[in-house]
């Protein structure tokens, strides 16, 4: 893989660059296996970043997505939309385009979108709209027009990936149940894996899975969340030990609902990059069976988004 570059923009100081050198992962991903949860930034020579954004990250390109992909032996990829680009759906489309099929996408939309713009994200492979709540990424959206959003795209059959830190999921469970799609949380909603697994912050996330069906979750970014787990580097066939029970509670609650992805390029890590071949290797301590790791990298990502194509 190439070198990351920064381009015309000056990365936010102190940012990290995805890994150039990943190792092979030792776990062998099933065959069709999907990247649930993965970015493009830029170039930003060619799809500036969006005067809005709260960072400003090192280009990462389609060409390298696809180069990672191919490397750790993923099949598919689903792209979703960063903050660091706004509601400029450009960069995630022309990755989605030439993906031959490959990839999907999740955009970020405002009210003002017209119908035959949604198709035209419809048709390059978009098959959801990501709305944000976390506040050091995005600046607040009125709840008002995200129910609007959500009400217009469910006509498209797109689902709602929502991002939201753990502490604020008792202000914002009534307007999630309020969504009329299927909604994708990502990361598990951010738990502070500090808490016990069992104790009272976890199990509201686990009931809100537990009573709304519609409701599936991303069990990705350790890395993000690990407060005291060695990092994937190094070899390291045990990172991030303390995100394990959370993941691993969820998958086996939610077979079928639950997602996996790598999270590149990583952004807002803040104090190391993790070798993606060494995330891979993550995996099968959260889903530790074939039947588990055939629904969370192949089944379940194929329904959600490649449905529509069998
Ligand atoms: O990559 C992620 O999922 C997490 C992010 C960045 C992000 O979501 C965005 O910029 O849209 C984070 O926690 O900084």
């Amino acid at each position: 893989m190439n070198k990351p570059v920064s381009g015309d923009f000056t990365k936010t100081p102190g940012w990290l660059d995805w890994y150039a050198q990943p190792s092979q992962p030792r776990f062998k991903l099933p065959a069709g296996a999907v990247d649930a949860h993965c970015h493009v930034f830029g170039p930003g020579a060619e799809f500036p970043y969006a005067p809005e954004r709260k960072y400003t990250p090192c280009d990462a390109s389609k060409a390298q997505l696809f180069a990672l992909r191919d490397h750790l032996g993923f099949d598919k990829n689903v792209i979703v939309q960063a903050t660091c680009h706004g509601a400029d759906n450009r960069a995630l489309v022309d990755a989605l385009k030439a993906s031959g099929g490959k990839a999907k996408g999740v955009a970020t939309v405002r009210r003002s979108i017209s119908d035959a713009e949604i198709q035209e994200l419809h048709d390059a492979g978009v098959r959801g709209v990501r709305f944000n709540f976390v506040k050091r990424l995005v600046d607040f959206t009125p709840k008002d027009e995200l129910l609007e959003i959500a009400n217009r795209i469910k006509a498209w059959g797109w689902h709602v990936v929502i991002y939201f830190e753990a502490v604020d999921l008792p202000e914002l469970w009534d307007f999630f149940t309020a969504l009329p799609t299927t909604v994708v949380v990502d990361h598990m909603g951010r738990p502070d894996v500090r808490k016990p697994v069992d104790g009272s912050e976890f199990a509201l996330f686990l009931d809100f899975m537990r009573q709304h069906p519609n409701v599936w979750s991303k069990v990705s970014c350790p890395e993000r969340l690990s407060v005291n787990g060695p990092p994937a580097l190094h070899g390291e066939q045990n990172a991030y030990h303390d995100v394990v029970p959370f993941a691993r509670r969820v998958v086996e609650l939610f077979p079928d609902r639950v997602l996996w992805g790598t999270d590149w390029p990583h952004p807002n890590l803040k104090n190391h990059m993790p070798d993606d071949g060494l995330l891979v290797d993550f995996i099968p301590h959260i889903a530790p069976t074939a039947e588990l790791q055939q629904k969370l990298l192949v089944d379940n990502p194929t329904r959600l988004y490649w449905s529509d194509e069998k």
